[in-house]
């Protein structure tokens, strides 16, 4: 059995008998603070900065607690039993069992590992146990999850607000700091009754403890604009999901993409929030001896069975107890990894390994525990609300299109050539001879280009904002930052800034230059209406087509061909066939390419020959100067249900996460 043993490494030169010696040298680290700061790459150049504010600032109010991310909470614990996952057979594919009846338990205050070669199942059980897999035509999900011993559906998302979840792939908003973003999920997260003093000191707080003090004001960054670190970044999201003092946090990776240091630092923070009275639970790959040895609970998974169950300190007397002894000098992470992958399933079986997989039904009242009341908790008043919720998803909203400039120019450059461009092109349309039916012609083509180009700039831009978007969303709805409703509405309020200075730019560039005769302020709110309706529509195929990109380009012209056909200007709306012509009534741009033809032919001129073309133009779109206030209603309704629609849409997704 010896022989079946790995070899060890040279490179790896600990052994268990360190977690001391390294808790020392952590805090004797020249880096060091009073608080274990983190090393970051910035760190060399200034200690001082580094330290971060004062700590005595942050004892306010003799209330310490209220801000402090590492106070103590409410416990829960989280078990499972037989636990499965299946990718189900079909003709073409065998039946697979991704994780085989898996039990376990994250104890109350320990931080608690999944490890396990690539392929083991520790991503699949980690999103099994926070919800985030369910039941589908390809995977079958099974099993009983507790918290506190009461039986939970983990895929429910009130359930799943009980998790703080930090996932691999950071969603953050790359224009946002991790100040800002850290301040922005406790300002929605923590009870309403939290002041914004408390809030900046908790912020302030979290940013010393993560070592994210030095880049606490510089963006996030992401593929196209190059911000904090990759490390920094993980951190960042770690700080988001902590701030709110939760009960069980689940990680996935939290340390990859750190240095070393770093990552034992990310560990460190772990076992504080776990010290505090949280269940910790996270996968991790291949950690270096210290980082091991700094983590109280070990789940080993191999092939989708738990290999190994237990405390990291028993773990070698346990393997030697098996015939697996860990020899000295040997990093026993790179062991056991390695042991799994060495050692076929049957031979480790025989030798006791998987022990934990039979543990009876009844295990349920030894390993749960009830939970520990301890100080008030920081949620225990109820969030903000939706109003401010929506404020402060503006205001973010706001700073995004500030910070990424390049997005709102490029939109204002866009109207600003078009406007040039449609000017240039209908120069003095409007002041056309009224008697030439051909010219008057071009004249109504002047008004409907005006709404085309402007269905076409909108549509273009707010299909993509949610799918864009979706993975900020995902989590910040998931981990309870906002309501749905106020995502749309603060949405649709920066959306609706934006639209009115795009339509005001362009109808100024070629109101004038066209010699338009109808009121101003008409023509624009008509466009400013037809945009917002056209944006709603967008934004509801891209909540349609949620992750899929390709789907919501290939619906466009599904979107802008039937508006332009309907609006009466290619083909007149009486020459169109009866069977067809009622589409007209579900096309936006015709109420309000109604309305602005209402205004520019209905009083065009005095001789009553040309009025009579005139008129001839307001028929062949079908419009009615008494029906104008209806084709107004028309398009309030339009937007209203439109968003509607989207809300209705995205919250369905969003409760089905992936
Ligand atoms: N939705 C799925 N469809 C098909 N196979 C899947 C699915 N989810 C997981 N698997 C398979 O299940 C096995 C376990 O995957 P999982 O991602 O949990 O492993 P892991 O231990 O986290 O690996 P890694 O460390 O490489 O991320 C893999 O063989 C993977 O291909």
């Amino acid at each position: 059995m010896q022989g079946n043993t790995p070899q060890p490494s040279a490179s790896s030169s600990y052994s268990f008998d360190n977690i001391e010696s390294m808790e020392t040298s952590l805090h004797e680290h020249p880096m060091g603070s009073k608080y274990d700061l983190p090393v970051t790459s910035s760190d060399v150049v200034d200690t001082d900065a580094a330290v971060g504010p004062d700590i005595e600032s942050f004892e306010v109010d003799g209330d310490t607690n209220r801000i402090n991310p590492f106070a103590l909470r409410d416990s829960r614990t989280l078990t499972w039993r037989n636990v499965h996952l299946t990718l189900v057979g079909t003709k073409y594919r065998e039946e697979k069992k991704i994780l085989d009846s898996v039990c376990g338990e994250i104890p109350e205050r320990k931080t608690t590992a999944i490890m396990g070669a690539s392929g083991a199942g520790k991503t699949s059980l980690l999103n099994v146990l926070a919800g985030r897999l369910q039941s589908s035509r390809e995977l079958r999900v099974e099993g009983e999850i507790r918290i506190n011993n009461e039986l939970v559906e983990p895929t429910d998302i009130n359930v799943r607000r009980q998790i703080a979840f930090v996932a691999q792939d950071d969603s953050l908003q790359v224009t946002a700091t991790p100040r800002e973003a850290i301040r922005f999920s406790a300002r929605l997260r923590l009870s309403r009754d939290v002041s914004k003093i408390e809030i900046d000191q908790l912020t302030e707080r979290m940013l010393l403890e993560l070592g994210l003090t030095d880049c606490a004001d510089t963006i996030v960054g992401g593929a196209l604009i190059k911000g904090i670190s990759g490390g920094e970044r993980k951190r960042t999201s770690v700080g988001v999901e902590l701030v709110t003092r939760p009960g069980v946090v689940f990680l996935d990776e939290p340390t990859s993409g750190l240095d070393s240091y770093s990552s034992l630092q990310c560990c460190n923070v772990l076992r504080k929030v776990a010290q505090a009275g949280a269940s910790v639970l996270f996968t991790i790959h291949q950690p270096s001896s210290e980082i091991f040895e700094s983590i109280d609970q070990l789940i080993l998974m191999n092939k989708g069975r738990v290999m190994f169950q237990g405390a990291v300190k028993d773990m070698p007397a346990a393997f030697g107890k098996l015939g697996y002894p860990i020899p000295n000098n040997y990093n026993p992470a790179d062991f056991v990894i390695d042991l799994a992958q060495t050692v076929s399933i049957t031979e480790l079986e025989k030798a006791g390994f998987f022990q934990s997989e039979s543990l009876d039904g009844n295990k349920d009242d030894g390993l749960c525990r009830n939970s520990l009341s301890t100080e008030t908790s920081v949620v225990d008043a109820p969030p903000p609300g939706i109003a401010t919720q929506s404020r402060l998803l503006f205001l973010r909203e706001l700073h995004h299109m500030h910070r990424d400039w390049t997005v709102t120019f490029s939109r204002v450059v866009v109207s600003s050539v078009v406007g040039l461009f449609l000017g240039m092109l209908f120069l003095d349309v409007g002041d056309t001879d009224r008697s030439d039916r051909i010219l008057l012609q071009s004249y109504l083509g002047g008004v409907m280009i005006i709404l085309c180009a402007m269905m076409i700039v909108q549509m273009q831009v707010s299909m993509f904002v949610i799918p864009d978007e979706r993975p900020i969303f995902l989590r910040e709805f998931s981990t309870n930052h906002y309501a749905v409703l106020s995502y749309m509405v603060s949405h649709l309020l920066a959306e609706a800034v934006l639209t009115a200075v795009q339509v005001f730019i362009l109808l100024s560039l070629v109101y004038w230059t066209m010699g338009l005769s109808g009121r101003f302020v008409v023509h624009f709110l008509s466009t400013f209406a037809f945009s917002l309706v056209t944006a709603a529509q967008a934004v509801l195929v891209g909540c349609l087509a949620g992750n899929n990109v390709k789907l919501a380009i290939q619906m466009q012209p599904l979107l802008i061909v039937p508006q332009m056909l309907f609006s009466g200007f290619f083909l007149p709306t009486d020459m169109m066939p009866s069977w067809l012509s009622w589409l007209q009534h579900l096309c936006t741009m015709v109420y309000s390419a109604r309305i602005m033809v209402v205004e520019e032919f209905e009083h065009c001129s005095d001789i009553p020959a040309e009025q009579a073309n005139c008129d001839d133009m307001i028929r062949a779109t079908a419009a009615d100067p008494n029906d104008v206030w209806w084709y107004w209603l028309v398009l309030v309704m339009m937007y209203v249900v439109y968003r509607t629609l989207a809300i209705v849409v995205l919250r369905k997704s969003a409760l089905r996460f992936y």
